[in-house]
């Protein structure tokens, strides 16, 4: 449908949204996979047909009122161990013994775990591109616990993988060897909320999704939300400094979040979870763990400022003839929507087609280049509808859109959403990914994928750019029918070289881990390199958290 014919009002868009919707959108609706047993406790529910040893199954598996779907992509074949596809040398840790399996049973009887089977899904990361061979992992309930584990692994020299949800993209979250896997699972009490000021405080293995829902219940939710919100857990979210799509407008967790508990490489706990807004005694050492990856501590409790759940949410989801008008588009729904703008996305034609095929969510706008989501969450919806409306108006009548649906019930807020969150689900059954989280200057966010395509021409499958446009975010993905040393030499440095050249980042959320750690030094000086080493050796002396992670081996 062209511009012209679909009209500048509102009502017009609404009417014609939904005869589109009865024509070609489905959703879906899953079964909970999670409930709240015990007042302040949130536990995971097994889902039907999932491994006894699944209890989690990132990048949004279940819907609730939030927009995420699905499981990860499945695959028969075992994944290559990464010190094998990689080179890699284990460093001289300790290796665990009967006596340290013993030890550990004793201090937390029936949450220690040696059977292997029950040991794969959590030493293989969620895109099934890196494996470790882990052969224990432990499930502590408390700070304390977490302190004794650690404690002991510093003295044994064990070295151990601090992991929540298990939904990182960068190879962070599983093992790279046999380290000792701590995992939140079982940390997952709500400590206390307050309503006056909004602020949460609670265990680091809280799911996102199940914080959302604790909170909306009272009129609020997490500042946060992303893809794998089913799934990750609360302090994997900020040991990674985690994104997502309400950063546009509730900014970075560097932000929100007010305090932390840690525990240190030698088992020390550090209590800075306080639940102020304003603190201006001394350095601010939560920053210190706020991604860093569980290289420098574990992560066991969080205070964290949560907003007021917003009274009024609309979507737009429209299509744009050119880059230069999905930028333009940005500027006048900026100018335009103002407070009210709560996330602006893109996504280009080939996420769509991949995201059609893979997945058979068919899209209600289609025949552009490009798509953007514009999400405006407010208090007033009759303001909010006519703020839209006269945005709308603008972008159609200036020619910066060309076809359009808008959607301000929950039901069709979901399934729109899920056409850009399940991106990542469909790159997944489309061969072996090649994953790229760059910041760059917005006006050369496409810039990037015109050129890698390019470049990249048969070798690779399909070359796609999506993100989060209003931060200045874009996701890279490739594909190729399987995973290719030389076309990771077409690649790499080359992206990072492209990103560097106009003062990028190479990695805007989802963390160095193990994937990206040897190219730091694209958007981090040597001397800040250095600096992070001198801390990680005063915080971690022995090196046993999350080792091969986040800093660059060999220096
Ligand atoms: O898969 C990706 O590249 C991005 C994942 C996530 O950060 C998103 O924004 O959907
Ligand atoms: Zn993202």
């Amino acid at each position: 449908m062209g511009i012209s014919s679909a009209g500048p009002h509102c009502s017009v868009w609404r009417r014609w949204a939904q005869l589109r919707w009865l024509t070609g959108f489905h959703t879906r609706t899953l079964a909970p996979q999670s409930v709240t047993s015990a007042p302040g406790v949130l536990q995971q529910r097994k889902a039907p047909g999932m491994p006894t040893s699944v209890v989690s199954r990132p990048w949004g598996v279940r819907p609730r009122g939030g927009r995420a779907l699905h499981a990860a992509p499945s695959s028969s074949q075992e994944v290559m161990l990464t010190s094998e596809r990689y080179r890699v040398r284990r460093l001289p840790f300790s290796r665990v013994s009967d006596s340290d399996v013993a030890f550990f049973e004793r201090v937390m009887p029936g949450r220690v775990i040696t059977n292997p089977e029950e040991l794969k899904p959590f030493n293989v990361d969620w895109l099934k591109s890196v494996r470790g061979c882990s052969k224990l992992m432990l499930k502590p309930q408390t700070t304390a616990e977490v302190s004794q584990i650690l404690r002991y692994c510093y003295e044994r020299n064990l070295a151990v993988n601090p992991q929540g949800g298990n939904t990182g993209l960068v190879g962070g979250s599983v093992p790279v060897f046999d380290e000792i896997i701590l995992s939140t699972v079982l940390m997952n009490r709500i400590i206390s909320f307050d309503k006056v000021s909004g602020i949460l405080v609670c265990q680091a293995g809280c799911v996102l999704e199940k914080l959302n829902e604790y909170l909306e219940e009272q009129g609020f939710i997490m500042p946060l939300d992303l893809g794998a919100k089913g799934s990750c857990h609360i302090g994997g979210n900020v040991a990674t400094n985690a994104g997502g799509l309400r950063l546009l407008r509730y900014g970075s967790l560097r932000g929100t979040v007010l305090g932390l508990e840690v525990v240190l490489g030698d088992g020390s706990a550090l209590d800075c979870l306080a639940s102020l807004r304003k603190d201006n005694t001394g350095y601010d050492l939560k920053q210190l763990f706020i991604g860093s990856e569980g290289t420098l501590g574990v992560v066991t409790a969080v205070s964290i400022l949560c907003p007021q759940k917003p009274k009024a949410v609309n979507l737009a989801f429209l299509g744009c003839q050119s880059f230069a008008k999905v930028l333009e588009t940005f500027t006048t729904c900026r100018t335009m929507l103002g407070e009210i703008l709560s996330a602006y996305e893109f996504m280009d034609e080939k996420c769509m087609e991949l995201v059609e095929r893979h997945l058979k969510l068919s899209s209600p706008v289609t025949g552009s280049p490009f798509y953007v989501l514009i999400e405006t969450s407010g208090s007033n919806s009759t303001h909010d509808e006519e703020k839209l409306k006269n945005f709308l108006e603008q972008a159609m009548t200036s020619g910066l859109v060309s076809d359009g649906t808008v959607a301000t019930d929950d039901k069709k807020i979901k399934a729109l959403w899920s056409l850009r969150e399940r991106i990542t689900e469909a790159l997944t059954h489309d061969g072996c990914v090649y994953k790229y989280d760059i910041s760059l200057p917005v006006g050369k966010l496409y810039d990037l994928v015109t050129d890698t395509r390019a470049r990249l021409g048969q070798s690779a499958k399909n070359v796609v750019g999506y993100g989060h446009l209003g931060d200045g975010n874009l996701h890279l993905n490739i594909t190729a029918e399987s995973y290719s040393h030389s076309l990771l030499d077409a690649i790499e440095p080359f992206v990072y070289e492209w990103t560097a050249r106009y003062n990028g980042s190479i990695s805007a959320e989802h963390g160095l881990g193990f994937k990206k750690k040897q190219f730091i030094q694209y958007s981090k000086a040597s001397e800040a390199v250095f600096l992070m080493q001198r801390f990680k050796a005063m915080l971690d002396p022995k090196g046993i958290l999350n080792p091969y992670k986040t800093l660059p081996s060999g220096s």
